[in-house]
Parts: C-alpha cells; structure tokens; sequence
C-alpha cells in the first residue's frame, strides 16, 4: 500500500469555496506543492514550518483518521493541499470512499494531471494569476481540460481564480474566454493572512468582496461566472482546520 503524506484531516465543516460552496464535507490536506503562491494561505503545506506533523499514511489509515475525527456526520471528502495532484496513486484513497457513498472533491492548481482526475466528483482547478508570482504553463492546462472533457467530466469541473488586483482580473478574463464552457468562479483573495480577529477579517474581506463584484458586474468579458468569498475566513478568519 502506499504511504500519502498527510497534514490535516479535519471536519465536518463547509466547504468555504467555489463550485460546491456550503457543502458539508470533511477535509484531507496533503503536504507538498510545486508552486510558492506569494499570498499562500496554506504555505504551512511546502514551506518546512509544519514538516514534523506530516504523517505518512495509507489510504485505509486516512479513512480509518476520516471516521475517527468525523463519525457518521459526513458523506463528502475534500481533497486540498499542497498540490494533491502530485500523488500518482490517490485512487487508492478515493476508490473506497466512493464504495462508502462518500463523494470526493479536489482542490488542484493545474499544473499536473493524474489519470484519476476523472473519478472526482467536484474538481476544482485554480490557476495562479499574475499576484501569486507563479507563471501557468498553459500546454498542461489545455492538456488537462481536454482529457476532462474526453472523459466527459466537464460537468464535475471548475475554474477557480483568486483575485487580487486589476491585472488577475484581466487574467481571470484570459482563462474564462481560453475556456468558456467551464463554470468558472472568481474569489475574494485574502491578504491579511496574520489577521487573529475574524469579525476584523470579515470586514475587511467583505469590502475586498465589493469590489470584486463591482469590478466583474462592469466586465463584458466575465458574464457567466459566479463571484464568491472564501465562506470560512468570513465565519472563522485564518484559523487552521476549519
Ligand atoms: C491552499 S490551495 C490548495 C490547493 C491547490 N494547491 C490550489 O492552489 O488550488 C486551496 C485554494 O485556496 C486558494 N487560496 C490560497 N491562498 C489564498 C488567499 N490568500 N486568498 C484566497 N484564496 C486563497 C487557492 O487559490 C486555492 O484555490
Ligand atoms: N472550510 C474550508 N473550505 C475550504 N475550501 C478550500 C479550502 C482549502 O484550503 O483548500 C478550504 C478550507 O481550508 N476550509
Ligand atoms: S498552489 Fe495552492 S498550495 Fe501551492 S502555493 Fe499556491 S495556493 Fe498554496
Ligand atoms: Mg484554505
């Protein structure tokens, strides 16, 4: 059996973003990512602070964690890191989740595909815009979009874009129209991530949410799209494991 590296299983709780927002699911945070996003609100997943809690488990011992932290009050399992996509064999874990009734879901960047992309059930895919200071290599995103539409799963996918300024907003125009029949969601970034009060975050968040919707609401280009806050910084600021 393979070993995953594992640095949060947490939940009940909703999911805070895009496609499936307020769905009630648990979370599984892998550890590593290829990408070092600037305004990164996981940076804890790649940059060394948090490497003495990586367990390395199997697939059954994640379930076994799933159950022991979330009981029977779950039938959804998110996915999120780090950078998921970089583990070969995650059908492993993923496979028997669904053979317990349990729909899964993927927060990935796009920058790698894996062959079981296709048995996720709600597949978010967020490209890093031009703030994040990571550059897209849009051979691998157009690779990945056009295996998830051969395998018909265009219906289980979303794009994602974290928006923090005027120049994410054009990119964000760029990937919609590169990609127009993926549902496709913008979202609040948030860049006080050392804020402790989350009533002080919310409001800080809600003007940023403003803005964004002013900004999409005056855009010709960004017409079927949905525009939405990160849900659980609103209700929990940057706390971990919510
Ligand atoms: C921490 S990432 C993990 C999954 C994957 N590495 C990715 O980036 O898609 C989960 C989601 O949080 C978003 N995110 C990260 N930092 C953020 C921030 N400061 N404000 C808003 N969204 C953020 C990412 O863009 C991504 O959609
Ligand atoms: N509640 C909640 N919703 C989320 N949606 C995406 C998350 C992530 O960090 O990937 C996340 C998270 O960490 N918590
Ligand atoms: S790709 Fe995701 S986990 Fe990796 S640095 Fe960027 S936001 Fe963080
Ligand atoms: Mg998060």
């Amino acid at each position: 059996m393979n070993k995953f590296p594992v640095l949060e299983i947490f939940g009940p709780t909703i999911q805070g973003e895009g496609m499936v927002v307020g769905r009630k699911t648990m979370f599984v945070r892998t550890a590593g990512c290829d990408y070092s996003c600037a305004w990164c609100d996981s940076a804890f997943t790649w940059d060394g602070s948090a490497k003495e809690e990586i367990e390395r488990l199997t697939a059954d011992q994640i379930i076994e964690r799933l159950y022991q932290v979330g009981g029977s009050q779950f039938d959804h399992v998110t996915i999120s890191g780090g950078n998921p996509a970089l583990l070969a064999k995650l059908s492993e874990l993923i496979t028997p989740l669904h053979e317990q009734g349990i729909e899964v879901a993927l927060e990935t960047q796009g920058s790698r595909w894996q062959d079981w992309f296709p048995l996720i059930d709600d597949l978010t895919i967020s490209p890093k815009p031009p703030s994040s200071m990571m550059k897209t290599n849009w051979t691998v995103l157009d690779d990945i979009l056009q295996k998830l539409k051969d395998h018909d799963r265009l219906s289980h996918t979303s794009l994602k874009v974290v928006i923090f300024n005027d120049e994410d907003l054009k990119y964000a125009e760029f990937v919609h129209e590169r990609y127009p029949d993926v549902d496709f969601y913008l979202q609040v970034g948030n860049d006080d991530l050392e804020e402790n009060k989350p009533a002080s975050l919310a409001s800080e968040l809600l003007d940023k949410y403003e803005w964004l919707i002013d900004k999409v609401v005056a855009s010709a280009k960004l017409n079927r799209v949905r525009v939405l806050p990160q849900v659980h910084a609103l209700v929990w600021g940057n706390k971990r494991g919510v």
